[in-house]
């Protein structure tokens, strides 16, 4: 994506567009994230890329252009063509259909896009493209964080456009496109005033001088290189490369500080590590002296939390302290771990560093489904209710029905086998049988017994038309079971800024 088109992420506009991601929803949380692209022939298929589900295919054509939110009816693709195309390229391996198989391609570049047909069922619907939608169907290096969490982190947090966040590690880069949202600004040369209207005031309280707009950004550290180099590809492709610096470190041994001009600077700290403790030394104002380094750098109880990459080793190697701190404002702080053995370590470490305001919350997220609850029995035979009995009475009028047709229904058995019966003595004795008379009696008996099953549910039916269902019922509410997340154990910690001498000097000239 052109770095001049402003990310769907931060703003998706109306519809869809070429070569910028959409989101295909096909149930509530199962989505399919999509580049849209009406002119790629790079695929096997007369009808240009095509996203194929279990409801349906939907070729790039028929996304493209739709306002957001629209219902995509799936499309009849030509899979003929694709076997076919896939046989020609089998068969052009061979040395001897080389001049074949550079026809047959070139061929294929000049490919006339064919007009997709819709199919006779199945539909989804395209979604723009947003942190939440892209946690549920990021292609999965780690765990991630899911947005109960983040949006709970973003928000204790404080997190605002402007600030400077920096993240470790970034994993799946579920996080960072949240974070790189809530800081979203604006981008550099591309607001209407540079200076963002801001005036900062001199000292003396006299001479106002303009000074350029602070824009957000997101510093993430990742320490697996495939990771992290997907990462990159991932948020240039989504246009939030340039709201995004991903650096390739192990943040426990080099800490947090760029080696160009782009220092993070940062307000705002996340900690999705296996042992955050060890990365905090890196996090201070001033260097922390020798105890203190000692008693953080412990690793005695690294916990195997994250099995894909073993954890580095702090170095003990001096170099000249730089803060990755902002050093005009109080840094608040969150380290996500799944056990409480992690919290009391970075919890302690968080102390003799200096940080102060420790607290930590669990976050057990629940989703309601709040819905109207039919029962009863006029319910029976319908859909999405239940057709049990709704109260005693029904209960027992029920009963009273069944035992009723019981016993008509007993009778006429007990009567039709006296029937045979005195047919077959008859038979023996030689008589003439007298003429059947057929059903007319059963009929009869049946009359005024309580309506059949095959009745009521006929009833039923019939009654449903003049219902207005959606009034009907109890409103009710129940917790889902199934929520996408894990145990989350969050610290959150704040570390004041610096008050230096010239500071105090400052403060009583000031105010004395
Ligand atoms: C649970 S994942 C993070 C998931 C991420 N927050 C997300 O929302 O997708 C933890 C990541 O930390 C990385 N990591 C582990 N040790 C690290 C270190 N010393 N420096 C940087 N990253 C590290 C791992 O490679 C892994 O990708």
């Amino acid at each position: 994506m052109a770095h001049s088109q402003i990310s769907p992420f931060l703003d998706p506009g109306t519809h869809s567009a070429p070569n910028s991601l959409g989101i295909l929803q096909l149930r509530r949380d199962h989505l399919i994230p999509a580049v849209l692209s009406s002119t790629s022939t790079d695929t096997d298929y007369a009808e240009g890329k095509v996203e194929n589900t279990r409801f349906g295919s939907f070729p790039h054509s028929t996304l493209l252009n739709q306002p957001w939110g629209t219902q995509i009816r799936a499309s009849v693709v030509d899979t003929g063509s694709r076997a076919k195309s896939k046989k020609r390229k089998r068969e052009g391996g061979g040395d001897g259909d080389t001049e074949t198989s550079i026809k047959s391609e070139s061929e294929n570049n000049k490919k006339v896009i064919a007009q997709a047909a819709t199919a006779s069922s199945g539909f989804a619907h395209l979604v723009p493209p947003t942190p939440e939608t892209w946690t549920l169907c990021l292609p999965h290096r780690t765990q991630v964080v899911y947005t109960p969490d983040y949006s709970y982190i973003l928000q204790r947090l404080r997190v605002r456009p402007g600030d400077h966040i920096i993240e470790a590690g970034a994993g799946s880069g579920s996080f960072t496109h949240a974070a790189a949202r809530a800081v979203f600004n604006g981008l550099p040369g591309q607001d209407r005033s540079t200076n963002g209207g801001e005036q900062e005031i001199g000292e003396d309280g006299k001479s106002a001088k303009r000074r350029h707009k602070r824009h957000g950004g997101v510093y993430s550290f990742e320490f697996h290189e495939p990771r992290a180099r997907q990462l990159k590809a991932e948020l240039e492709e989504h246009g939030l490369g340039s709201l995004v610096t991903v650096t390739n470190r192990d943040v426990y041994e080099d800490g947090f500080c760029l080696d160009n001009d782009a220092e993070p600077n940062a307000d705002v700290i996340f900690l999705d590590l296996p042992a955050p403790w060890l990365a905090l030394k890196h996090l201070t104002r001033s260097p922390p002296s020798n105890a203190v380094l000692k008693s953080v750098a412990s690793d005695d109880m690294v916990p195997d939390g994250d099995t894909s990459t073993s954890t580095p080793q702090p170095s003990t190697a001096s170099k000249p302290f730089r803060s990755p701190l902002n050093p005009k404002n109080a840094v608040r702080i969150c380290t996500f771990s799944p056990c409480i053995e992690q919290v009391i370590k970075t919890v302690s470490a968080m102390r003799s560093l200096g940080w102060i305001e420790i607290g930590m919350a669990e976050v057990q997220a629940k989703r309601l489904e709040v819905r109207r609850e039919r029962i009863g029995l006029q319910e029976e035979g319908l859909r999405g209710a239940n057709p049990n009995a709704a109260t005693v009475q029904e209960a027992v009028q029920r009963l009273r029905d069944v035992e009723g047709r019981a016993k008509v229904f007993h009778g006429m058995q007990k009567e039709k086998q006296e029937e045979v019966m005195r047919k077959a003595e008859a038979r023996k004795r030689g008589e003439k049988l007298p003429q059947e008379k057929k059903d007319g009696q059963s009929k009869a008996r049946l009359e005024g017994v309580p309506p059949s099953k095959h009745d009521r549910m006929e009833r039923a039916k019939k009654d449903l038309e003049s219902r207005d269902l959606f009034k009907e019922g109890r409103l009710v509410h129940r917790t889902e079971p199934e929520l996408k997340t894990h145990t989350s154990y969050l610290v959150f910690a704040l570390l004041p800024r610096e008050w230096s001498k010239s500071d105090e000097e400052k403060a009583r000239r000031k105010w004395t």
